[in-house]
């Protein structure tokens, strides 16, 4: 299981979190990754942890103020992106643009979505990964693997009908060991959350529990 830890803008100490996941995934060979904010990248790949961009842009070099160039994400030490987090969502021109600027630099994509539809969609669009997460169950603390298990089977089937090369992950409540398990028997290869990590008052702990969980 791949435990991907989005750090939206939360007011956390990313070098905390970041020097902690190094450390849980260098200890138990769990596959542990960090999505800081973008201005955060480079500080946080230097701990060593696996780091993730939290969105790229679709453009390529050139007058696109503003913009998160996935090149500038991968020199900054980034190896993979999120895209189309329920939080900031795209066109699906710009999805598809994303899914190619990343592939470009060289960084791995994880399209997220909210529901088995847009996995199917989402999974046509050859990214590496495809990540479910009902947007209602955002932060709340549920379990997506609890409160809608059908939601995370139905994606794993939706990815599989269209590319079976596809890793599907699920997110979106996800805090606790048993929580990464029961993603796992559902059929995700990965777990994608945020708070459980950013807003626990002892992040290493919080993340050790999570990996326990893992197969
Ligand atoms: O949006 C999420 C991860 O990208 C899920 O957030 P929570 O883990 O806080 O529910």
């Amino acid at each position: 299981m791949f435990v991907l830890v989005n750090l939206k803008a939360y007011p956390c100490d990313h070098l905390e979190v970041a020097r902690a996941a190094a450390d849980v995934a260098d200890d138990t060979g769990v596959r542990v990754g960090v999505a800081p904010q973008a201005a955060h990248l480079s500080a946080v790949a230097d701990t060593g942890v696996e780091t993730w961009a939290q969105h790229v842009s679709p453009n390529d070099y050139g007058s696109h103020t503003g913009s998160t160039l996935a090149e500038a994400a991968a020199d900054a030490g980034a190896t993979g992106t999120l895209l189309n987090h329920s939080e900031n969502r795209l066109k699906l021109a710009d999805i598809d643009g994303s899914v190619q600027a990343a592939e470009r630099a060289g960084l791995e994509t994880c399209v997220c979505a909210n529901n088995p539809a847009q996995i199917g969609a989402a999974a046509a669009l050859g990214p590496d990964a495809v990540a479910v997460e009902p947007p209602e169950l955002i932060g709340t603390g549920t379990p997506v693997s609890q409160a809608d298990p059908d939601v995370v089977t139905g994606a794993v089937d939706a990815a599989a009908a269209v590319d079976e090369s596809v890793d599907v992950y699920c997110g979106a409540g996800i805090s606790t060991g048993d929580d990464v398990t029961a993603a796992s028997d559902l059929g995700a290869t990965g777990v994608l959350l945020a708070s459980g990590v950013a807003k626990a008052d002892d992040p290493e702990a919080a993340l050790r529990d999570l990996v326990s969980g893992a197969k």
